[in-house]
């Protein structure tokens, strides 16, 4: 039995979604910052519970030849990248790990799960990054917030976003040091500006909003002048107003305050018109690769009728209408529904048909309606599909499935459920969407047992 203040040697087996190593002592599992798989250390335990302990690590004794000194100075402190201490091959070799344990464990499914598609550029490859803003004892701090609260790491550089991102950043925290702008105070609910985003496309265009507490902000005009011309691939400059308590950051209200309310990204061939709103995938070039890999394993036909469900703005939709006779495309977001339909028109595509709704509900109405589908599609959000949604795919006559997920252990609860249904899981594809952290993206592909 561990005790509070125990010194131990514990040999690290494992690393959790959050990054922490995981040793065992007596089989109690022991969670310990900054260790690494393969690594030994003199731990003292600082925390007992019932089934696990967690402790820190006072000397490694044996360093993992994969351990590498993580480039940002706030790595320790911040809660945005939690694997900056591993080799990349490191990282993808844990993730790859992950996603066939969900397999095993929680699916019981023997797919095969293939290697991630490595990231060409493992840094600096966000396209949107949303930074809290707050006010602390050294003056204005923006920054990510500590892992599991809500304290902004104050940081000038941020190795995962652009560095023309981190420049507009810091003409934002001149200004409101120069004018004594107020930073919004979550505790209290007073104060003005809450957030920063900094959307780039892969052209270089940018688009900059400010997330206040208000309607307005004082000194509007030096605020422009400064970004511009600090940045001047800025196209957009917005105000968000958002006076809501709670986690949500963008309010509903959006004014521009300089250029236009929407940039343009092109992904395989498409453009896409991006709004502050807009859902899309957060790494351009591993976007392409993963819905290269979509249509890889949907293998469409002419003739071929296609559903994606949770289609966001229609990114995957558009891509599959060019190859299918029709798709008919499921989103729950409004504004996604619209930027979807003139995603469409904009690039001339007449046979994709966009329905609003959960697809829960809408879903199963478009199985009677359809007099076919031959391939669904779906990417839902991280809690995975709805049982609704399950049983309706077990129901259509659909050949091919392509799961997207963002999760491995939902991806695998999933796949449990509509293997019972009688899809078979045939292979996996896990894509590094996000390098320097546990997260990764699977595309899995079902077909009808034979
Ligand atoms: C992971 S995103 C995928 C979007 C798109 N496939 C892409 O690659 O950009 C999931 C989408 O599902 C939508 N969504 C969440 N719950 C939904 C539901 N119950 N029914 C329909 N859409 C939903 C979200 O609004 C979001 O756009």
């Amino acid at each position: 039995m561990l005790t509070k203040n125990q010194m131990a040697e514990i040999e690290i087996s494992d690393i959790t979604v959050d990054g922490l190593g995981v040793g065992r002592v007596d089989g109690m599992a022991v969670f310990v910052a900054d260790m690494l798989p393969g690594e030994k250390g003199d731990i003292k335990i600082i925390k007992t519970a019932k089934n696990y302990a967690v402790g820190r690590s006072e000397s490694v004794t044996e360093v993992s030849p994969e351990r590498e000194v993580p480039v940002c100075k706030v790595f320790r402190e911040c809660g945005g990248c939690t694997l900056q201490h591993l080799s990349y091959i490191g990282q993808l070799g844990i993730k790859h790990e992950r996603v066939k344990s969900c397999m095993e464990k929680i699916a019981k499914c023997p797919v095969p799960v293939n290697f991630p598609l490595p990231a060409k550029q493992p840094l600096r490859y966000r396209n949107k990054t949303a930074f809290p803003v707050h006010r602390g004892e050294n003056g204005v701090e923006i920054g990510c917030y500590k892992a599991h609260s809500h304290t902004v790491v104050d940081a000038k550089v941020c190795f995962l976003q652009s560095e023309r991102a981190d420049v507009c950043v810091e003409a934002v925290r001149r200004w409101m040091q120069e004018y004594d702008v107020p930073a919004y105070d979550e505790t209290t609910g007073e104060g003005l500006v809450r957030h920063v985003v900094v959307r780039v496309t892969s052209y270089g265009d940018i688009m900059v909003a400010l997330v206040i507490n208000g309607t307005v902000i004082p000194h509007q005009r030096e605020l422009v002048r400064a970004l511009r011309l600090n940045v001047p691939e800025i196209l957009s400059i917005l105000l968000n107003t958002n006076r809501e308590r709670g986690n949500v950051i963008l309010g509903r209200e959006t004014q521009v305050i300089f250029g236009t309310d929407r940039l343009v990204e092109t992904i395989k061939g498409l453009d896409f018109s991006i709004s502050l709103h807009t859902f899309l995938q957060v790494n351009h070039a591993q976007t392409e690769l993963l819905y290269t890999q979509v249509l890889k394993f949907a293998k469409i036909f002419p003739d071929e009728v296609v559903a994606d469900l949770y289609c966001g703005a229609g990114t995957i939709s558009l891509l599959a209408a060019q190859l299918a006779q029709k798709v008919v495309g499921i989103e729950i977001v409004p504004e996604a529904v619209a930027d979807a339909r003139a995603n469409a028109q904009a690039n001339n595509i007449e046979n994709a048909e966009f329905l609003l709704g959960d697809c829960a509900e809408i879903f199963p109405q478009i199985l009677e309606k359809e007099g076919r589908l031959d391939v669904i599609i779906a990417d839902p959000p991280r809690k995975g599909m709805d049982a609704r949604v399950i049983r309706a795919i077990s129901d259509s006559a659909a050949k091919r499935l392509v799961y997207v997920s963002c999760d491995p252990a939902t991806l695998a609860r999933d796949t449990a459920l509509l293997m019972e249904q009688g899809w078979a899981a045939q292979v996996c594809q896990p894509v590094d969407m996000f390098p320097q952290t546990t997260n990764i993206e699977t595309v899995l592909l079902f077909s009808r047992e034979a």
